[in-house]
């Protein structure tokens, strides 16, 4: 990343070149992939089960030690990771999760704002068994943007919930991110999911980009969802 004269910081926010990552001897997960994400820019990475998404994402979330060797990868100083599940700790009320390592003075004051952001105001105390999977979910969100990151990385964190909830989670996490303008690189099964909250598609195929899409606003959606469900080998079984 360069920074110009006047101080600001230009380029991308992720920038991956030449990525390779194998756990085998007989070929590679991630076979030379390049990725360029803005800052500010909500891309979604799809592909079929076993492309690498979660092997990317952990790569960038600096979840895997062993990525090294070839290639490089440049992410923001801060960043945060939200999996399916929301690995709240059980042991800990929900503010005190949402907080939990935040060492500022105003951390409980922070984290009461990222709940009610969240639409979780009044249940800082509850424990994470007495929320809805919905909730935790939502707090696993607050606990992410209490701590403004400059990336966010998403796995499959709305997998486990029903359509109707997902739904309402998409505008939350739309709202969040218009608020907050974090980079996002978020993995889905759901192309639908995909167009709806996204900027950019990125198909994952062999270890590498297959497709990058814009999402355009005004390009009918059903349009970019037949073509990305092609590109998935799915043409026909859609819904
Ligand atoms: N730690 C590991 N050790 C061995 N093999 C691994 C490891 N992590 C991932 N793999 C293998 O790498 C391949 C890609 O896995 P990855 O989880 O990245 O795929 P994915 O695209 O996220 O799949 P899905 O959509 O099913 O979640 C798989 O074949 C998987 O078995």
């Amino acid at each position: 990343m360069a920074a110009n004269p006047g101080g600001l910081i230009t380029g991308p926010a992720v920038r991956v070149r030449d990525l390779h990552r194998s756990f085998t001897e007989n070929g590679g997960v991630l076979n030379g992939l390049d990725l360029d994400i803005a800052p500010g820019e909500f891309v979604a990475l799809i592909g079929r089960s076993g492309t690498g998404k979660s092997t990317l994402l952990r790569a960038l979330a600096g979840l895997d030690r062993d990525v090294a060797g070839r290639g490089h990868i440049t992410v923001p100083g801060s960043v945060s990771v939200v999996f399916q599940d929301s690995r709240l700790l059980p042991w800990k009320r929900v503010l005190d999760n949402v907080v939990f390592g935040l060492r500022t003075a105003d951390a409980g004051a922070r984290g009461r704002q990222a709940l009610a952001e969240v639409g979780l105001a009044g249940r800082e105390r509850a424990w994470p068994f007495e929320l809805s999977g919905g909730e935790q979910q939502r707090a696993s969100l607050a606990r992410s943007l209490v701590r403004e990151p400059q990336l966010l990385l998403a796995d499959e964190p709305f997998g486990a919930l029903d359509a109707l909830t997902r739904i309402r989670m998409h505008a939350l996490l739309r709202k969040l991110c218009e608020a907050h303008r974090p980079a996002v690189l978020l993995i889905t099964h759901d192309v639908d999911e995909a167009v709806v909250l996204a900027d950019r598609v990125i198909v994952l195929d062999g270890g590498v980009v297959r497709t990058d899409v814009r999402v355009e606003k005004d390009r009918p959606r059903d349009e970019l969802r037949r073509f990305l469900l092609a590109e998935l080998g799915v043409e026909g079984e859609g819904r």
